[in-house]
């Protein structure tokens, strides 16, 4: 199997990474372009990559193709490279909001997977939400569940609307988790504390609640209640934030970005 991945950014290099290092490509069987000439010198010293400059010489070889390119790049890329796909290609989008509809239209094939990675993905504890068209096998999927497996943990969802949803959760998510580290730093700094004792109190804080999250079936509430006493610190900490209606606003966060996905989907559309 050859797998082209057409993207070489903080995505596209990431898959391409976790498949050419797994078991399921030889060496070299990992094909990427990317359209910039500074990424394409990067990318050439992974001697594990075969970098291609033209598409001509790298998509009719394909079998897999991954775009992993910004949304706004979609219909340009789409355009070049149509006439040279083939019948039997499967086509990966990580695409926010793409439309499998607006990929199938752009490149006038039928076999279109759209995925939803996440940047944990670097560190191999990524995950990829995806759903596929009709056209894909179910062999052919599992061929693709493996291939996303590579950076992490994959879930199959049935529609696209529930791929928009999942951007906004775990598509977008470690910004939110980032967003909460970076206002813990900055009240330790404030404190006092020097801005490497504020980073070893905050990421160890985090890493030991995520570790405890993953040990039982417990629910995060549950979890507050047993650091919170009565009458303690914590609790003083969870009613400020619930003064401040900190979890809806979090929730609308979550939306904001699922209704950007649907946005996204729309603004993309061919034609
Ligand atoms: N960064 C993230 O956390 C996530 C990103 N995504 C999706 O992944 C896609 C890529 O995002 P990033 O990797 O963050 O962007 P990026 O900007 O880091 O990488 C995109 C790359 O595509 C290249 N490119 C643009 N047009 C091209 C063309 N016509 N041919 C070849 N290469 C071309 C650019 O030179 C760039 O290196 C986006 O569509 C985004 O929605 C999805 C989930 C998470
Ligand atoms: O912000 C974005 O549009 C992409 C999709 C999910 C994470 N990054």
């Amino acid at each position: 199997m050859k797998v082209l991945v057409i993207g070489g950014g903080n995505m596209g290099l990431t898959y391409a990474e976790a498949i050419a290092n797994s078991k399921f490509l030889k060496d070299k069987d990992l094909m990427i372009l990317d359209n910039s000439k500074e990424k394409t010198e990067e990318l050439r010293k992974r001697s594990h990559f075969a970098v291609f400059e033209k598409l001509e010489d790298c998509v009719p070889a394909a079998d897999v193709i991954f775009i992993a390119v910004k949304p706004y790049h979609a219909n340009a890329l789409m355009e070049t490279m149509k006439d040279l796909t083939s019948e039997g290609q499967i086509f990966i989008s990580l695409m926010a909001g793409v439309t499998i509809a607006a990929i199938q239209e752009g490149l006038n094939r039928k076999k279109v997977v759209r995925a939803m990675p996440n940047l944990p993905a670097q560190v191999g504890k990524g995950l990829t939400s995806f759903t596929a068209s009709d056209e894909v096998s179910r062999l052919e999927l599992s061929t693709i569940e493996n291939l996303l497996d590579t950076t992490g943990r994959s879930v199959r969802l049935d529609t696209e609307n529930d791929i928009d949803a999942s951007t906004g959760i775990s598509g977008s998510g470690p910004a939110y988790i980032f967003y909460f580290m970076q206002s813990m730093l900055e009240a330790a700094l404030k404190m006092g504390f020097s801005k490497h004792d504020s980073r070893v109190l905050v990421e160890q804080t985090f890493a030991g609640a995520v570790e405890l999250f993953s040990s039982s079936d417990l629910d995060p509430e549950a979890w507050m209640n047993r650091v919170a006493s009565k009458g303690g610190t914590t609790r003083a900490a969870l009613d400020s934030m619930d003064d401040n209606n900190v979890k809806e606003m979090i929730k609308e966060a979550a939306y904001a970005a699922f209704n950007r996905a649907v946005e996204l989907g729309k603004e993309y559309q061919n034609g």
